[in-house]
């Protein structure tokens, strides 16, 4: 298992604090009390609730390595997955909610940009329950995309995805769409979460209103 580093925690506090973003309080207290909990607003993608234009309703819908999508999407451009953030940590109160974690417990935390020419398409957290005698289902992968590994893994399952829009920002980048859902493996369960960028709608031309 490799060593982790101690600066990920003070990342994760400073991507809640950039201005315009409420500061997470309740990511580094565990004893926060209800009131605090940060609620970003998650609904079903399949409900309705939020009305997508069709052009990103077809990336938020997408059940596949969004990976391989972006990289066909680029064309031309160098597709690259940065590495924000990787170690352990505490989840946010609805992440933790969606795994059926403790408050006070940890897991296995990863952040990424992937880009198009160094440009954030996508701001990508994953989090994984910390589980005895395995190391984190990212382990190692450093700055390689995390969906080359999953979609090879047999028995692959994922849940229904959920949309937001305005939700808290990964590592300080606000998108202007939000997804999350969970996959499972018969030895892991793992909740990514991807926010979609404005240069990535300016790029392939993919209307900002909820109507266009
Ligand atoms: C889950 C996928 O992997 C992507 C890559 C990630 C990473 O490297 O951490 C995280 C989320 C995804 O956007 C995918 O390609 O669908």
């Amino acid at each position: 298992m490799t060593q982790l580093p101690s600066t990920f925690r003070s990342q994760i506090e400073r991507s809640g604090s950039e201005p315009g973003n409420p500061a997470p309080a309740t990511a580094s207290s565990p004893n926060a009390d209800a009131a605090d909990i940060v609620d970003p607003g998650w609904v079903s993608l399949a409900s309705g609730g939020i009305e997508v234009p069709a052009g990103w309703h077809a990336w938020l819908a997408s059940r596949d390595s969004l990976t391989e999508r972006l990289i066909e999407a680029a064309g031309a451009g160098h597709f690259r997955v940065r590495l924000l953030a990787e170690a352990k940590g505490l989840p946010w109160p609805d992440e933790a909610h969606v795994l059926g974690l403790a408050s006070d417990e940890q897991a296995w935390l990863r952040e990424v940009a992937l880009c198009v020419d160094e440009e954030p398409w996508v701001v990508a957290r994953s989090v994984a329950p910390i589980v005895e005698r395995h190391d984190a289902p990212f382990e190692g992968l450093g700055e390689t995309s995390l969906g080359s590994w999953l979609f090879r893994q047999p028995d692959l399952e994922r849940s229904a995805i959920q949309i937001g829009r305005n939700t808290r920002p990964i590592h300080g980048y606000a998108g202007l769409w939000q997804r999350r859902s969970v996959f499972r493996h018969s030895g892991w369960v793992l909740l990514v979460q991807e926010s979609f960028m404005p240069a990535m709608g300016r790029a392939l031309s993919l209307s900002a209103s909820a109507t266009g």
